[in-house]
């Protein structure tokens, strides 16, 4: 599948080594031996192209941080930065602050123009050095902003909505005329955006979500009946809580979003904990903030500023119907309800993150250079790919619960496939 271009690509890139247009990586590469493969999608590979659309010495580039804090924001930043300023010289780079609200100069702050020695050591630091906000922003306002200041690409690094934004960003610039290239980084803990086999910030996420799950596993084990009740984020899906539970190997109980359960009868969660703590005398559980909503009454549907449901909490509620169980199965347990969700997404990336953001920023500056709009790198089987961001819109990506993550988790907690 090709991506936009904003026009034929003349000036020669200052780069060796390239990847040609013409290279595609297919979505699925395993073949069941009665599948058609007509619907496979396949992708441009991303990489520097040896033609690029816009010429460096002129060429004014802006990053925005929106929505959540992940693990490697300033990496991306940073990386993006050198990209430009390095190896294809676009000395022009800035850093709008605070959000989309930040392409608005009637809203945010001044952009602020980035150089080597404001970069220098911020991937050593956690969160966004541009700052991040959730909400929307005047699309018409923000295209007309960037045509003021001459910027030519856009660079969002952001989840899902921070996509859908570049999105609308794309389009208005389009629909003025503008050339700008809108090029996205796929960012969240979540790890739930579609054609990203992993966004940057989850594996430092699931390393600290794990050393959360060690100490609570020792709060329960020191104790008779000990139970440790751990809420980690994870909004639609469950890959925080699995991959953290898979990292521990401490876990008994993992509910997440993508599968319902029961609480109440001879096959619900709570029976299972009674048996597990009867034969063990303690329990670890983890539940993702996204699980068991079917459970809780949200006639509401009260939404954040970007518009996500806000979620109700699933913790409190698990650790106030376990707590009445077993007083009136008159068992006594010490209950503890852990919630250390903020505190694993602040941290700075971890190597593995940073190698991450490293490459997924240097390939948005390669797409960006080659005049290449309205996309976002993704990263399937191994490789980085360029994603149509229109897209991206149109699917959810969630764990699949016969897949190796899941079956892992069910295989380490030995809990059973569900509670019905
Ligand atoms: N459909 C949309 N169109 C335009 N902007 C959007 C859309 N959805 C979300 N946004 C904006 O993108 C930004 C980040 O979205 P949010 O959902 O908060 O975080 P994330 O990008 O991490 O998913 C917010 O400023 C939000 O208003
Ligand atoms: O309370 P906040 O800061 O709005 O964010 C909570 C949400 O942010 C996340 O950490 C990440 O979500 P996004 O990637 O969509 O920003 C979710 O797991 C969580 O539900
Ligand atoms: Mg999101």
């Amino acid at each position: 599948m090709q991506v936009t271009t904003l026009g034929e690509a003349l000036y020669p890139s200052p780069l060796r080594y390239f990847v040609s247009d013409s290279l595609r990586l297919a979505e699925r590469i395993i073949q069941r031996p009665d599948e058609k493969m007509t619907d496979n999608i396949a992708f441009e590979l991303a990489g520097p192209r040896e033609k690029l659309f816009f010429d460096a010495k002129t060429t004014r580039a802006g990053i925005v941080t929106c929505g959540g804090l992940s693990p490697g924001l300033n990496d991306v930043i940073r990386s993006l930065f050198l990209e430009l300023h390095h190896a294809y010289g676009v000395s022009q780079v800035y850093g709008f602050q605070g959000g989309y609200r930040g392409l608005d100069p009637h809203l945010g702050k001044e952009p602020l123009l980035l150089t080597p020695e404001l970069v220098d050591d911020v991937h050593k630091k956690g969160g966004t050095f541009l700052g991040t906000s959730r909400g929307p922003v005047d699309t018409a306002v923000a295209v007309q902003n960037l045509i003021d200041k001459q910027i030519n690409i856009l660079f969002v690094v952001g989840g899902d909505g921070t996509q859908r934004g570049g999105y609308e960003l794309y389009k208005e610039a389009k629909r003025q005329n503008y050339p700008l290239a809108v090029v996205g980084v796929p960012k969240t803990i979540d790890n739930d955006i579609p054609f990203v086999s992993q966004t940057f910030g989850y594996l430092t996420a699931i390393e600290e979500a794990a050393k959360a799950l060690d100490r609570a596993h020792v709060e329960a084990r020191c104790v008779n009946n000990g139970i440790s009740l751990v809420k980690l984020m994870g909004r639609n899906a469950g890959f925080i809580a699995a991959g953290a539970t898979l990292a521990s190997q401490e876990v008994n109980f993992i509910l997440v979003p993508e599968v319902p359960f029961k609480l109440e009868g001879p096959n619900g969660f709570l029976a299972a904990l009674k048996k597990r703590i009867l034969d063990r005398g303690h329990a670890l559980v983890v539940v993702a903030e996204g699980a068991g909503q079917e459970l809780l009454q949200n006639n509401t549907q009260l939404k954040d500023a970007s518009g996500n449901i806000l979620l109700n909490d699933i913790g409190q509620y698990l650790s106030t119907r376990i707590k009445t169980f077993f007083e009136d199965e008159d068992i006594p347990v010490h209950l503890r309800y852990m919630d250390p969700s903020y505190l694993i997404r602040s941290t700075r990336a971890n190597a593995v993150d940073s190698v991450l953001c490293d490459l997924f920023a240097r390939n948005a500056v390669h797409a960006a250079m080659a005049g290449k709009t309205g996309l976002i790198i993704g990263k399937l089987h191994d490789k980085y790919i360029h994603v149509p961001s229109e897209l991206l819109a149109s699917r959810k990506r969630v764990m699949e619960t016969d897949g190796m993550l899941w079956q892992g988790v069910l295989a380490s907690t030995g809990q059973p496939a569900s509670f019905y």
